[in-house]
């Protein structure tokens, strides 16, 4: 950086952010007579807000900056302003098609402060020239969340203490709050500025968004020599008597992947072979013959067959995802030593209620946090679920997903989505790149899945295919 002048990155973040206000704009009857209200606070989250009102307001918008605290915002970005025909107010207007958030950015903490949070709550009333609500642009992470955990805290009132966007202008790199926790849906949609950070960024994200591109990269293709065991056998070992679902769904999500087998062990077999023909199925883990990974857990119980069950399916030396049932056997610490003693990888894939049991409190507004403790505690990959969710591994990356949504939180998804992740260990990718892209087409399918009306677990593993088809 040193080798930038002072007020380069501003510049760019600023000019970058009029842009995207500008295309708002058109959209609301255009740049020229729009009205603008910029929120300043104290720190170079106003500064960007100033600058990109001066550009607006040299394009005929009329710009007005509500400064929070007056002495101390952007001097220079004051003086833009002013130079480019803007003012300043003490109160909301009586009108505005854009507002913008500058109260604070990265440098913010413990939720908004007043007066910001008082004002922040009379914005849904501004309206713009088309009689619409005004749209709210929040310059980098939306004022007052949790940039590093996306927690969004409130007031004893019970009161969220940040603002609301309709869109995000981030810039250089997403921040965690734009992706994860209750901030992301607090940032609405989220646009990326290119300050041209790259050169020094250095070192690892601490956060990585899976993206579309990761999966097409990654996905395991088939070439003129595959044949079925190479392309990788997956084993799973769940549902009962009780819950043949469990296992016809798990199956399902395994057939989609891209394997070149599905073996079978457990009660459930005959419901199984019904729903699945190309599937080998037997009663036991201990007679399945190889495979290359194991899914073991969703209705397979918890009484001593299932346990032997869950202990034999430790006991091989191939990677296991285990979910469901097989996480609440963990719980009481009687597989420790098989945990201890194994080479091969672990994929977890609690849902909020199973990581409680197995960490003994609940994940918390951290959510990266908490999927990275129990990675490290467990030695696994924790693949914690939710509207966002976060991959974690015992060395220390996490992953977001980015695809997700609430469709999925209905009944059997979660053995669908074991099953995918299954195969794609067995077929040889690396444990969190195959949970990271399980995710992913999860997500995916739930959406494509959603095109045709209310989703069941069973359409989430039908609409596997055409994504998967997407993919080229
Ligand atoms: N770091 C960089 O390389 C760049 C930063 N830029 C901008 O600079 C921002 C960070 O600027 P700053 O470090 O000055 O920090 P901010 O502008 O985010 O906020 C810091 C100020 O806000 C006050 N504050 C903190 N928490 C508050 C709260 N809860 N309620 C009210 N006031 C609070 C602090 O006392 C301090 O004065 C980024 O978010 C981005 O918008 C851009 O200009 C581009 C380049």
């Amino acid at each position: 950086m040193a080798t930038l002048p002072a007020g380069t990155l501003m510049a760019r973040a600023a000019a970058g952010l009029a842009r995207r206000c500008a295309l708002l704009l058109a959209d609301r009857g255009g740049v020229y007579g729009g009205r603008v209200l910029l929120l300043v606070g104290s720190g170079d989250n106003g500064g960007d807000a100033l600058f990109a009102g001066a550009h607006l307001a040299r394009r005929g918008a009329a710009v007005e900056a509500l400064l929070l605290s007056p002495g101390q915002a952007h001097a220079d970005g004051r003086a833009a302003l002013r130079a480019a025909g803007g003012r300043t107010v003490d109160d909301l207007p009586a009108r505005a098609d854009l507002v913008l958030d500058g109260i604070v950015g990265i440098g913010g903490s413990g939720g908004l402060r007043e007066p910001a949070a008082r004002l922040v709550q009379r914005l849904g009333n501004l309206r713009g020239r088309d009689g619409g609500r005004a749209t709210v642009v929040a310059v980098d992470v939306p004022s007052g969340v949790a940039v590093d955990t996306g927690h969004v805290p409130h007031d004893t009132a019970g009161r969220p203490g940040a603002l609301r966007a309709d869109v995000t202008v981030a810039f250089g790199a997403l921040k965690p709050a734009l992706v994860v926790g209750d901030a992301a849906a607090y940032a609405g949609q989220v646009e990326l500025v290119d300050i041209g950070l790259g050169p020094w960024l250095r070192g690892t994200p601490v956060l990585h968004v899976t993206e579309f591109s990761d999966v097409v990269d990654d996905w395991p293709r088939l070439g003129p020599r595959s044949e079925k065991y190479t392309r990788g056998v997956v084993g799973v070992a769940t549902g009962s008597a009780t819950y043949p679902g469990a296992a016809v769904l798990s199956v399902a999500g395994a057939l989609a992947g891209p394997t070149g087998l599905v073996r079978y062990a457990g009660t459930a077999a005959a419901e199984v072979l019904h729903r699945h023909p190309s599937v080998i199925a037997t009663g036991r883990v201990a007679d399945a013959g190889r495979v290359q990974a194991w899914v073991c857990g969703s209705g397979l119980g918890t009484g001593a067959e299932a346990a032997a069950e869950l202990r034999t399916v430790l006991a091989a030396p191939v990677p296991v995802v285990l979910d469901a049932d097989a996480l609440t056997m963990l719980v009481d610490g009687s597989m420790a030593d098989r945990l201890r003693d194994r080479d091969a990888p672990i994929v977890v894939t609690p849902h909020d209620r199973e990581y409680a049991r197995l960490c003994g409190e609940e994940p918390g507004a951290d959510r990266v946090g908490a999927a990275l403790r129990l990675a490290a505690w467990m030695n696994a990959v924790v693949l914690l679920k939710g509207d966002r969710t976060v991959i974690g591994t015992p060395a220390g990356r996490a992953y977001v997903n980015p695809t997700g949504t609430p469709v999925l939180a209905t009944g059997g998804t979660g053995d669908v989505l074991a099953g995918l992740l299954g195969s794609l260990l067995a077929a040889g990718l690396p444990a969190e790149r195959a949970a990271a892209l399980a995710a992913y087409l999860h997500g995916l399918a739930g959406r494509e899945a959603a095109r045709h009306g209310p989703v069941t677990a069973p359409d989430v593993a039908a609409a596997l295919r055409p994504v998967l088809a997407g993919l080229g």
